[in-house]
């Protein structure tokens, strides 16, 4: 204490005036104060975290969508001062169906644009990096959304946190808002696309409106033979079966699993194949909104589609749900093979084209430059390798069923096959049927104080009113309508999803929609054939062009070759001319040589200055080096003769050495 004291003493001491003591009384106070103030905040902190209970939701689960759907809900927003407002529906990223307590816009406007819009509903959601504190069932939870950075480009959370003895009232939140979603969510199928970046992914791809099976118009039996197939195959994973069937005794059942005891994967294939426009997809959205299930797509002729990748792909869908590989095909015309070195590149047979290989060559050079690495063996490993999801229903659609490997198409892997083609008699009838649903005849119209409709129907005088539906038809007037439209259209002909467009066009017009059936067939069949005409003429000008194209490069090859050939019999030729051009320096070597004494150099500089050596040399040449010089050969002698002869011309050999500037050899 006292040394405390005698520490401050300086501070605290009266007879101190010196303003740098005052100064420092200062600090050292004011320091003290604000630890004090910081102790005390992040204790009370400490203890007050210590009371709450936190969950975090990441935005790549469910259940962050659930509670972003159920926050969304919430009428606490009213009394909010920060919220996020959005027009977006229910997604995997976050943003919320509007649903009640939303903002609506009632201008009241006639427009036809403007109705249209003024159905668009907004939403609130929680604000970023805010916290927001809601009161549910009696207790207050504090909620804060915050964004981060993944592998996977920005990813939200969501932390709950609450006051509470055990976590029973966040589990119950939980489910709550799981139910509410799923409630909202029933009419609704949630598309996922495969996406390839990262080693391939998920991407959540919207929530489409369920289409009802009735909808889909196919020859009897078929619609509903896929349908119990599918619903056996998601009731069958476990299999009761009779105890007394072991033990007749006492009859009991007893659950054996049916697939994993027999040592069958469960899974399930089915192959639609068939023309274009023939309901392929409509009827997959179809099953997987009668049956509850979210749709898997997968592309494989997408960018960057690798074996790893689509394994990755398959070994993240869920247990239960739709995977749908469209236009397998797709995949073939780049030439797949069984091989697993296969590069996907398109191979000149797998190709539906005529054109020739120079098309082909440089169709392969564009297709593979997409980084797509994907194999046949790569390709049927994802479907029944170990990764592959137990319980799913793998659907894949082409359009060239020819094109397909049998090892793909083999059962096991595509158990179901079903047929599509062009619309049938009884297609035509039922879609038309489709099209101009009955109404009730002498139906007056109803006035219902709450609908706006029908009070806006009341305040224009009757003659002004728009007729009501003048397209409405009684069962009778459809069944004979659509008849006479069956009776029109050819059998296999045309794709119910032209006819679907040319109803489309007459939406409003049923009667004149039939009686215009026949024009309609016979510009269709003309469109059909002038296209037909061009696509032919097309390919024709293309093969033209491939051949020509080929033609030329063949020619440029062998001119190339000629080209070649004659430069290596040219440089044979100078090969073999080299050693003639030699001789002569060999022969003036020796005749150097045969000048003794005399430096080569020094004979070149002034040949003709000594004449004593100059005659001994031509002794020398005349004598011992006749026979070298017999040994030239005719060709060798014309190389020489000139400079003999400038040589005989200046009566010295010497000069010859100097006009042909060859040293001679020193080592000879
Ligand atoms: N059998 C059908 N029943 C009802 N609508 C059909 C049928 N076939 C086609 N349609 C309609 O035609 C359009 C195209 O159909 P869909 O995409 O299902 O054909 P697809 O066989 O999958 O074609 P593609 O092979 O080109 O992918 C859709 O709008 C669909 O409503």
């Amino acid at each position: 204490m006292d040394a405390l004291k005698s520490l401050l003493s300086p501070l605290t001491s009266s007879n101190v005036t010196n303003p740098i003591h005052d100064t420092l009384k200062l600090v050292v106070i004011g320091g003290t104060v604000e630890t004090a103030r910081r102790a005390s905040v992040s204790a009370w902190n400490g203890f007050i975290d210590s009371f709450f209970l936190t969950a975090h939701f990441s935005q790549e689960d469910y259940p962050y969508d659930w509670l972003m759907h159920w926050l969304s809900k919430q009428p606490a927003w009213g009394r909010s001062r920060e919220f996020d407002i959005t027009t977006r529906t229910v997604n995997r990223h976050g943003l919320t169906q509007s649903t009640s307590g939303d903002l609506e816009d009632d201008e009241d406007d006639e427009s036809e644009d403007l109705a249209t819009r003024r159905k668009r509903k907004v939403a609130i959601i929680p604000s970023v990096d805010t916290t927001h504190t809601i009161y549910y069932r009696g207790h207050w939870l504090r909620i804060t959304r915050t964004k981060r950075y993944s592998d996977f480009g920005q990813c939200a959370e969501l932390k709950i946190s609450v006051v509470a003895r055990n976590n029973d009232i966040l589990k119950r939140l939980v489910l709550e808002a799981k139910r509410e979603y799923e409630k909202d969510a029933e009419h609704r199928v949630h598309i996922f696309m495969a996406d390839t970046l990262y080693g391939g992914h998920w991407r959540w791809n919207g929530a489409r409106q369920k289409r009802p099976m009735s909808s889909i118009v196919l020859e009897p039996g078929v619609k509903d033979m896929i349908l119990a197939d599918c619903k056996d195959f998601l009731r069958s994973e476990d299999w009761y079966v009779s105890q007394s069937v072991f033990n007749d005794v006492k009859p009991v059942n007893k659950l054996i699993p049916r697939y994993a005891e027999r040592g069958i994967p469960f899974r399930r294939g089915y192959l639609l194949h068939g023309v274009p426009g023939s309901g392929k997809t409509s009827l997959i959205h179809s099953l997987a909104g009668e049956l509850g299930l979210d749709i898997y797509v997968i592309s494989l002729s997408s960018k960057g589609m690798s074996d790893n990748t689509l394994a990755n792909l398959m070994g993240n869908v869920p247990s239960r749900c739709i995977v749908l590989l469209e236009d397998l095909d797709a995949a073939f015309t780049r030439g797949v093979s069984r091989d697993e070195k296969s590069t996907g590149a398109p191979t000149s047979g797998s190709s539906s084209n005529t054109s020739s290989t120079s098309t082909t060559t440089a169709k392969s050079k564009e297709e593979t430059d997409d980084g797509s690495t994907l194999s046949l063996s790569g390709l049927l490993n994802s479907l029944d390798g170990v990764a592959a999801a137990e319980g799913r229903l793998l659907f894949a659609t082409t359009n060239h069923i020819e094109r397909l490997d049998p090892a793909l198409s083999r059962p096991g892997r595509m158990d179901v096959w079903v047929n599509f083609k062009n619309a049938t008699k009884w297609q035509a009838e039922g879609i038309f049927k489709c099209f101009f649903p009955v109404k009730p005849v002498n139906v007056t119209p109803t006035i219902d104080p709450k609908d706006p409709t029908s009070q806006e129907n009341l305040a224009v005088p009757k003659r002004q009113r728009p007729s009501v539906a003048t397209h409405t038809l009684t069962e009778d007037e459809v069944c004979v309508l659509a008849k006479r439209f069956a009776d029109a259209i050819p059998n296999d002909e045309f794709s119910v999803a032209s006819l679907q467009g040319y109803l489309l066009k007459n939406k409003t017009r049923p009667r004149e929609c039939v009686e215009e059936v026949s024009a309609w067939i016979i510009q269709e069949r003309e469109t059909k054939a002038k296209l037909k005409k061009e696509k032919e003429e097309r390919e024709a000008k293309e093969k033209k062009e491939a051949e020509a194209l080929a033609k030329k490069e063949k020619e440029e090859e062998a001119k190339k070759k000629a080209e070649e050939a004659a430069a290596e019999s040219k440089s044979e030729e100078t090969t073999t001319e080299e050693p003639k051009a030699e001789k002569p320096s060999r022969i003036k070597v020796k005749k150097v040589k045969s000048s003794a004494s005399v430096k080569p150099a020094e004979k070149v500089e002034e040949p003709v200055s000594t004449d004593s050596s100059s005659s001994e040399s031509e002794n020398t040449t005349s004598g011992e080096d006749a026979d070298a010089e017999e040994s030239v050969t005719s060709e060798e002698e014309s190389t020489i003769k000139e400079p003999v002869e400038s040589a005989e011309k200046t009566g010295s050999k010497e000069t010859w050495v100097a006009v042909k500037g060859h040293p001679p050899d020193q080592s000879v």
